[in-house]
C-alpha cells in the first residue's frame, strides 16, 4: 500500500534531488526570493519574524536572516534551535557571528533563548519546506517540528513558505497533524492561498 507517509518519503526525496542539481543556480534564486521579502511587510511596522537559517541548497539561502534583519519594518528576527524532542525553541538573530554549527547540517542562533512560545510573538512566520501543495498542505524534513510550532501560532498571522519554483505542487497527502501555511514565496512572486 502507498501511505502517505511513503508518498510524502518519494516527494521529499526528489526535490531535495532537484535541489541538489541546481547547484550554483540557486544563487540567483535565493536573491530573487530576497527581492520579493518587502512585499510581506510593511516598511513603517516594526514586526517580529520568525524565519530560519536556510541549509545549504534550501530557499532563502545563507544570507536569509541578515537579508530579512535588514528589511524595513522588521524589528526583530527570531531563528529556531531544534530541541532533543525536535520542537522548536527559538533565539533572535544578533548578526552572523551570532549563528554557530548545530546537529543536522543546521546553524543555530547563539542568543538567549525564548522558550517554544516565542513563535506566539511573531507577527510573520516564514518557514522552510520540502514542497507545498495548492491548499497549503505543507512537506517538510520530516521531523514534525513545525507542526508542533505552528499549532501555537494565532490563526490571523501569516504562514508563508519559502519555495523554489516548481516545489508548489498539486498534491501533498495531509495528515490530521499538518499545520498548513497560508501562502508561498517562490523567486517568480507570492501566492497567497485562500483559507
Ligand atoms: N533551515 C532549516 N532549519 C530548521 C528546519 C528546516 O527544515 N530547515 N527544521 C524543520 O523542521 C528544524 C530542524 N529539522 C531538521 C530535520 C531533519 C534534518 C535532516 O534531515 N538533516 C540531514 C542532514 C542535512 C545536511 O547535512 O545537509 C540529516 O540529518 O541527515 C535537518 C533539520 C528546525 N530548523
Ligand atoms: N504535534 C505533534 N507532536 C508530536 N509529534 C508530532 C506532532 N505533529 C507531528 N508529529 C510527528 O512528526 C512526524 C513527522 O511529521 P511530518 O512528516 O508531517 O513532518 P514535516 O512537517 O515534514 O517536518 P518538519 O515540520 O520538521 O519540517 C510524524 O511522525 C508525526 O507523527
Amino acid at each position: 500500500m502507498t501511505t502517505p507517509s511513503a508518498i510524502k518519503r518519494d516527494l521529499r526525496i526528489a526535490v531535495l534531488a532537484a535541489r541538489r542539481a541546481l547547484g550554483d543556480a540557486s544563487t540567483g534564486f535565493d536573491a530573487a526570493l530576497a527581492e520579493r521579502l518587502p512585499e510581506l511587510i510593511s516598511p513603517d511596522a516594526a514586526v517580529t519574524v520568525c524565519a530560519y537559517v536556510p541549509m545549504t541548497g534550501e530557499p532563502g539561502g545563507p544570507e536569509l536572516p541578515g537579508r530579512l534583519a535588514a528589511t524595513p519594518g522588521v524589528a526583530r528576527v527570531l531563528l529556531p534551535v531544534l530541541l532533543p524532542d525536535r520542537d522548536l525553541d527559538w533565539a533572535r538573530y544578533e548578526g552572523p557571528d551570532s549563528l554557530v554549527p548545530a546537529a543536522r547540517g543546521l546553524r543555530e542562533p547563539t542568543g538567549r533563548r525564548t522558550g517554544v512560545t516565542g513563535i506566539t510573538f511573531a507577527d510573520l512566520v516564514l518557514v522552510p519546506a520540502v514542497a507545498v501543495d495548492r491548499r497549503g498542505v505543507r512537506l517538510g524534513r520530516g521531523g514534525g517540528s513545525y507542526d508542533r510550532a505552528l499549532a501555537r501560532v494565532a490563526g490571523d498571522t501569516p504562514v508563508i513558505a519559502l519555495l523554489y519554483d516548481g516545489e508548489l505542487v498539486d498534491e501533498v497527502p495531509a495528515q490530521a497533524h499538518d499545520q498548513r501555511v497560508g501562502g508561498v514565496l517562490l523567486p517568480s512572486g507570492l501566492r497567497r492561498i485562500p483559507g
